[in-house]
């Protein structure tokens, strides 16, 4: 979307730092500014662009939305309620909820957590009981740990959502599948009949989001609204099951692919606030005949930032790589075949949390890199913070997903060691695991990353092994590998990450200039050279690096720092984030930061008076020991 449309929307910028609104205020406020940023948003969809436009304009889409410093609480409208509708509605469903949604003429969201349940969505407690008599799906929550808890929009904003709820047809189950919901009058917004809803409370971002909770009591819903796609109810209450009961769980897969693309533009926001105040911030006088230098210069603040323009550009590049396999996998179920599901849900599984652990612990450094100032909610790193931190736990908490992504992998290794073949990214795993020699070249460092996951698997393979032939049950003996199960996956996600990052950059270096093609493969040698150095206890025990190598690997690095810093503001400069996306003091395009800073001060309402009412009333009475 044309920034400068969004920008140009009249009201769309607060006066009034959203840091100094109520809980309250901050919500209404929020809804004020996505309505208007909606309308702006349709007036350039269209439903004819390509699979790659369509993709660059949801991509540039939250990119925009980042204009505000929290999310809307239209955000599970776009990233979830309509793409299940897309993903799980029968073609007639599709037709007729796609339209009212694509129009904005209902508002909907994603029910699908509960209060006693988010990961293990086979342990969801929310019931759909059907009735033959009347066609309908009876919806209840029978104890408190059954309310959704968590839906994003739920609470206030919503007239609609997707409840993912267990079926039952004559006291018998048949799983988890999707529901669409009316949850308030679509003229008076009241929760309708046996509906509790409301908000879960203030947390540590998201808080203009509106998440919810949500209790049926005996809520009828007429049965053509179970999104009847992949399993099917007729109307005699005869339940007919799909090809796959995980297709269910098909709108999770491509939020996690959405959240790669996401960290990527979250860490490329807050580098290019970072980096830029570190360009104006001058401090400290190591050479007393000269000026105090620019911060930036200074080899650790280039090293605490440097890493996040590199990582978001591999975060980027791995993303557009991950949409294309994710819609050609889309198009191969849509035909039936499902058979390369399983490594999609194993890649999702290993990059979602790769990027969102990797991006929030460097957004947390690039607000750490800009000292008191970093701290300043003006600044925005703290709210960047808030959001990609929640990313690690929704759509699947990190630790769920690697555990999943070992699954795979230790099926696939098993399935090796048989002589089963091995096919697409896990293909290398089949590859010579010992290594002779250190290659320190950028693909020799790459290799040695995929031996570490290959051997890492292999180990954790042993171990679960051992543990059963010792007498322990499978789940017990998983239960006892888990740490290293994760780990495994770890490093087959970094080789992922390493290997696509380079043989992306690879294929659009023929088209860069001389010039920038050469700064682009900096940060790639960056990239894996930091990564050498962060794992290189695994270099030393699996890819036979000496301590020589490791010299040789830390002045490459010093040196590929230094070779970056002359391009390092023009490289943030090209995310090209306008000041009013950034939302930032410390990193407009102009450097003025102080000015800013005190600008944003003189906001607070606290200095609106010289002396605050509080001296009369409780001060002064208590410094005159009145009190
Ligand atoms: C104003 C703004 C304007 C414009 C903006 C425009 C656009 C902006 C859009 C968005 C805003 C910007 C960015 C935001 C981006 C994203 C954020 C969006 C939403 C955030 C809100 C969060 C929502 C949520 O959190 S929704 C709830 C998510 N919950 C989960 O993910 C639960 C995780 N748990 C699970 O997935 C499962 O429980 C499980 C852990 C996988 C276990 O499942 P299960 O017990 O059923 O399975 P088993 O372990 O027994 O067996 C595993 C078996 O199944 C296969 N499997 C599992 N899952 C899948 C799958 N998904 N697909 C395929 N196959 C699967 C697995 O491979 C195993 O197979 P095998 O048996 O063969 O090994
Ligand atoms: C900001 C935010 C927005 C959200 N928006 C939505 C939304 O719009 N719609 C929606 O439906 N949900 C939403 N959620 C809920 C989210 O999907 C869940 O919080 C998430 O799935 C994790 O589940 P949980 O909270 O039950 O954590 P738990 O699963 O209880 O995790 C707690 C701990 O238990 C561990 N654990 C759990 N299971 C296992 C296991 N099998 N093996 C090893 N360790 C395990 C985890 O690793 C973690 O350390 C949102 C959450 C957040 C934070």
């Amino acid at each position: 979307m044309d920034e400068q449309k969004v920008l140009s929307i009249k009201g769309l910028l607060d006066d009034t730092p959203e840091e100094y609104l109520s809980h309250k205020e901050k919500y209404e406020n929020s809804i004020r500014k996505s309505v208007l940023f909606y309308k702006t948003l349709h007036s350039t969809e269209d439903e004819n662009m390509s699979v790659d436009e369509k993709t660059k304009l949801n991509f540039r889409n939250i990119v925009t939305s980042a204009i505000f410093k929290d999310n809307s609480p239209f955000m599970l409208h776009n990233s979830m309620f309509i793409p299940t509708i897309m993903g799980q509605g029968t073609d007639e469903q599709r037709e007729y909820w796609m339209k009212r949604a694509k129009n904005m003429e209902i508002i909907g969201t994603y029910a699908q957590t509960e209060l006693g349940h988010g990961t293990f969505i086979r342990g969801l407690e929310t019931q759909a009981t059907y009735d033959p008599d009347t066609e309908e799906f009876v919806l209840h929550s029978p104890v408190l740990s059954s309310y959704k808890w968590w839906p994003g929009g739920l609470a206030h904003t919503a007239n609609y959502c997707i409840v993912m709820a267990r079926l039952y047809i004559k006291g018998k189950s048949h799983g988890i599948h999707p529901f669409m919901v009316q949850i308030r009058d679509e003229e008076t917004h009241m929760p309708l009949p046996g509906i509790k809803l409301g908000e879960i409370g203030a947390k540590l971002g998201f808080n203009t989001v509106n998440n919810g909770f949500l209790g049926f009591e005996n809520h009828r819903i007429s049965r053509d609204r179970m999104l009847m796609k992949n399993a099917q109810v007729l109307k005699d209450g005869t339940f007919v099951a799909g090809s796959n009961s995980k297709l269910t769980y098909g709108t999770m897969v491509y939020v996690r692919v959405l959240i790669v693309s996401n960290m990527a533009n979250m860490l490329a926001k807050a580098v290019t606030i970072a980096l830029r105040y570190s360009a104006i911030r001058r401090q400290s006088q190591p050479k007393p005949d000269e000026p105090e230098p620019q911060i930036l210069d200074y080899v650790t603040q280039q090293h605490k930032l440097f890493i996040a323009i590199a990582s978001s550009h591999a975060f980027y590049m791995n993303a557009m790589w991950l949409w294309e396999i994710y819609y050609s996998v889309s198009l191969q179920l849509a035909s039936g075949k499902l058979d390369n599901l399983p490594e999609l849900h194993a890649l999702a599984c290993c990059l979602k949390p790769l990027s969102t652990i990797d991006a929030t612990a460097m957004i947390e450094k690039c607000r750490l890199a800009c000292g008191g100032h970093g701290y300043m909610l003006s600044a925005n790193l703290a709210q960047t913070y808030g959001l990609a931190t929640a990313a690690y736990t929704y759509e699947g908490e990190n630790t769920v997903l690697l555990l999943q992504a070992a699954r795979s992998l230790v099926k696939a290794w098993v399935g090796h060691v048989k002589g089963r073949p091995l096919k697409g990214t896990m293909a290398y795993l089949a590859g010579d695991s010992t290594v002779k020699a250190w290659d320190g070249s950028i693909d020799g460092i790459i290799q040695s990353f995929k031996v570490v996951a290959i051997r890492k698997i292999s180990s954790v393979v042993k171990i679960l092994q051992d543990y059963e032939k010792s007498g322990l049950s499978p789940e017990d003996a998983w239960n006892k590998a888990s740490v290293f199960l994760t780990a495994a996956s770890e490093a087959h996600g970094r080789a992922v990450l390493l290997s696509v990052y380079k043989s992306e950059m690879d294929k659009r270096a023929a088209v860069l200039s001389p010039p920038l093609r050469k700064v682009l493969l900096q940060l790639v040698d960056l990239y894996v050279t930091y990564w050498a150095l962060e794992k290189v206890g695994d270099m030393l025990l699996y890819a036979s690096i000496t301590d020589k190598d490791v010299d040789e690997l830390q002045r490459r690095y010093i040196e590929l720092l230094a070779a970056i810093r002359p391009n390092a503001v023009g490289l943030v400069d090209a995310f090209d984030f306008r000041d009013e996306i950034l939302n930032s003091t410390l990193g407009a395009y102009d450097g003025r930061a102080y000015e800013r800073l005190m600008e944003e001060a003189m906001k607070s309402p606290l200095n609106a008076e010289p002396v605050n009412q509080t001296f009369h009333k409780y001060l002064k009475p208590f410094m005159r020991g009145k009190l």
